[in-house]
């Protein structure tokens, strides 16, 4: 399946995820990563699922690079019909917006028309926990998920 791998951050810890999440994934399914501010919203795939982990900042914030991606796409009116993704959020449960970010982002895509495959995973930093530990299967259940949509379609 292929799959777009694509990440917002602030100071690149979900980039190094993404990085660890195209290894892993890589072997069995062909892999595009790419950070969200160097990404069209209007030139997304229908073709591939839409793999995003995005962080939170400031206060329930989408971190630097996702403002730009949001920005355009409310620019552009785009239509994502017809365009699938999953979200992955990474945040800390210290701030009472724990996650806000990857959930506007979430919201704003399906404003846009695109479809969600399963339900948002989050992570969070406070938890002791490593990111990949929840990243990784999170990744194979939604590609799992999204395996028959892509079939059918
Ligand atoms: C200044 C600052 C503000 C943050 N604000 C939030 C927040 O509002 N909600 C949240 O869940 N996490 C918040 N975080 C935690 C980050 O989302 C978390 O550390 C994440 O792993 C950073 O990933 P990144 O380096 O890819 O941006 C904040 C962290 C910092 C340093």
């Amino acid at each position: 399946m292929k799959i777009a791998l694509l990440y917002g951050t602030e100071t690149g810890t979900t980039e190094m995820l993404c990085e660890d999440l195209e290894g892993h994934l890589g072997g069995d399914h062909e892999v595009e990563m790419a950070d969200l501010g160097d990404t069209d919203p209007t030139s997304l795939d229908g073709d591939s699922l839409h793999l995003i982990l995005c962080s939170t900042y400031g206060d329930g914030e989408l971190p630097a690079t996702a403002q730009p991606f949001a920005q355009a796409l409310i620019d552009a009116g785009a239509d994502l019909s017809g365009i699938r993704f999953a979200i992955f959020g990474l945040g800390d449960s210290t701030y009472e917006t724990f996650n806000e970010g990857s959930q506007k982002l979430a919201e704003l895509l399906v404003k846009h028309g695109a479809k969600q495959v399963g339900d948002r995973t989050t992570y969070d930093a406070m938890s002791g926990d490593m990111p990949e530990d929840s990243a990784f299967p999170w990744a194979e259940e939604r590609i799992a998920e999204a395996e028959p949509l892509f079939a059918a379609s």
